[in-house]
């Protein structure tokens, strides 16, 4: 087992921090807010972020310090809101261990240069590829907290290293599968929050499930087509951090991204629906980054580009349906 320090004890954060104590590892949680690593530290608990959890692990620590929280790490673990993942992550660049591994729990494109997290972890922190890994799959926060039955996917280019940090996050209520397909995951991860964001207004504005049903299969063909011209692996979309997210994400309340659109199709507005969450809706920024994502591999991208004009411009669902759906006769 290992010592593994996860940076940013949000609700992901500290619920994948629970599955590595209880895989028997040595957790310490680095949170940028002093009220939460207090919390963690002397009641057990995160009613911030997770409070679900009555006790955590007593093999979790934490600590608002950077350089005590990495020291001696084998494993870190970045679970930090994707658009400020940048910014926080470059304060650790000389304070990580040469040898450790760094994985990224986030779903999310960087808005402002159009870059997946393995691309932004890895600039930050002047990491080679090696290093990183990604781990993406159905896992509501909650769900896995609560310990009920759940699987992930760890990639990595290297597969010897997606082997030791899967087995490093197995329990015996949470697996994990292996990949070399990074670009897969974080496709996967970060495009399936914009498909839940539609979906969850189609359901806030009253449509049904054929509706959700026509989105999600037209979303995941859009992930798929953005994702393999970046250089993924066609079966990732067909996996568990493709297909299976896409169902938990869409399907479930629990999802921030779900509920954010949700509210939008009840009629909230952006700045409504924004303090409402509980969380980060990463889908939110991401749209428009996977819109000129699509632009750079011109491959198109009506349900991304159609879930801007919602955030931008304030469509109704329905004119977010007639957008993504043009009239006419094509080929499925
Ligand atoms: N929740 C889920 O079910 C899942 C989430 N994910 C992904 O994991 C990532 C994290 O999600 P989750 O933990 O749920 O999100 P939360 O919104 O619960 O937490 C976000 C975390 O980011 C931290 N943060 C934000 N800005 C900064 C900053 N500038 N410096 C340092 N820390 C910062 C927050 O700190 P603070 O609390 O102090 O604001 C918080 O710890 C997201 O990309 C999400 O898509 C992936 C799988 C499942
Ligand atoms: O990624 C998730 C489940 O796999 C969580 O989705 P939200 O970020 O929308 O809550």
């Amino acid at each position: 087992m290992a010592n593994v320090t996860v940076l940013g004890a949000g609700a992901w954060g500290t619920a994948f921090g629970q599955v590595l104590a209880d895989a028997g590892n040595d957790v310490t949680m680095w949170a940028i807010e002093p009220e939460i690593v207090e919390a963690i530290e002397k009641t057990h608990t995160n009613p911030v972020r997770l409070p679900s959890v009555k006790q955590l692990p007593a093999n979790m620590t934490a600590t608002g310090d950077r350089a005590a929280a990495v020291r001696g790490a084998d494993v870190v673990v970045v679970a930090i809101a994707a658009q400020h993942a940048r910014e926080a992550l470059v304060e650790f660049k000389d304070l990580i261990p040469e040898t450790a591994l760094i994985v990224s729990l986030m779903k999310g494109i960087e808005q402002s240069t159009g870059k997946r997290m393995d691309q932004v972890v890895c600039e930050a922190l002047g990491l080679e590829d090696e290093r990183f890994l990604a781990v993406s799959g159905p896992n509501l926060s909650k769900q896995v907290a609560a310990r009920e039955p759940a699987a992930t996917v760890v990639g990595c280019t290297n597969i010897e290293n997606a082997y030791e940090v899967a087995k490093l996050c197995t329990t015996k209520y949470f697996r994990a599968f292996v990949t070399s397909d990074v670009i897969g995951l974080e496709m996967c991860g970060s495009l399936k929050n914009v498909v839940a964001l539609a979906v969850g207004m189609s359901h806030g504005a009253g449509y049904g499930e054929n509706t959700a049903a026509m989105i999600e299969t037209r979303g995941l063909a859009e992930i798929a087509a953005v994702g393999e011209a970046a250089g993924a692996m066609p079966e990732t979309f067909r996996g568990l951090a493709g297909v299976g997210d896409l169902i938990a994400t869409c399907g479930s309340p629990l999802s921030r991204n779900y509920t954010f659109g949700y509210n939008l199709g009840k009629g909230l507005s952006v700045e409504e629906a924004t303090k409402e969450s509980n969380g980060v809706a990463e889908g939110v920024a991401t749209a428009s980054a996977v819109v000129a994502l699509g632009e750079q591999y011109h491959v198109p991208t009506p349900l991304a580009l159609a879930m801007t004009r919602v955030l931008n411009d304030g469509i109704s669902c329905a004119e977010m349906l007639g957008e993504m759906f043009p009239e006419g006769v094509t080929e499925e």
